[in-house]
């Protein structure tokens, strides 16, 4: 392409770009954070219930991102994803970590006060009490299907005792497509 075929083409660039608009159908924030908790909750082996949490700062920064799974060194293979099972020690309950808390404790920042918690399931109350002393202020669930069973109501009940506001999101689609294109 010789110089001036270059220049022209450029002015032309030049004039389409001043004449475009921003996209319109970007995520918004809250679409963004629980998209990511349930990105992370495809992480989890636990083949009854996958959970996801995102911590997110008053400037939509995120400090913690978490999933349910065993502690660190504890095996995928080795440890039992059964919860009915005969011996009680072959529970997945004595060994899993919840969503909520990996996100609190996998932080990357000293301080969670103000923060807001993005969660797949409402949490319960093991979690409740992590999230009240971690300093997080807001809860951001989509699933309640847990919520009449007692642990869920202690949740709301030391949220609405701790002042921790909680709400559930209803995302506008039931569909948000990621392609590797
Ligand atoms: O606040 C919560 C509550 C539950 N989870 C995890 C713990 C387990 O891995 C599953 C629940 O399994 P069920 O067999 O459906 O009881 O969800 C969590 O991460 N956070
Ligand atoms: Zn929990």
């Amino acid at each position: 392409m010789d110089l001036p075929e270059k220049i022209e083409n450029l002015s032309l660039n030049n004039a389409q770009n001043s004449t475009q608009t921003k996209r319109e159908d970007y995520i918004g924030w809250k679409e963004y954070f629980m998209a990511i908790a349930f990105l992370a909750a495809k992480r989890s082996k636990d083949p009854s219930y996958q959970v996801g949490a995102c911590v997110v700062n008053k400037e939509n920064k995120i400090l913690g991102i978490g999933y349910n799974g065993f502690p660190i060194g504890c095996n995928d293979d080795d440890f039992p994803w059964g919860k009915n099972t005969p011996s009680p020690l072959d529970s997945k309950f004595l060994y899993v970590c919840h969503a909520e808390m990996n996100a609190i404790l996998n932080k990357n920042s000293a301080d969670l006060n103000n923060c807001t918690i993005y969660v797949s399931l409402f949490p319960c109350n093991e979690c409740a009490k992590i999230i009240i002393q971690s300093g997080i202020r807001e809860v951001v669930y989509l699933s309640d299907e847990k919520a009449h069973k007692p642990m869920y109501i202690a949740s709301k009940k030391m949220f609405d005792a701790a002042g921790v506001n909680y709400w559930q999101f209803i995302p506008k689609n039931d569909t948000i497509v990621i392609k590797f294109t």
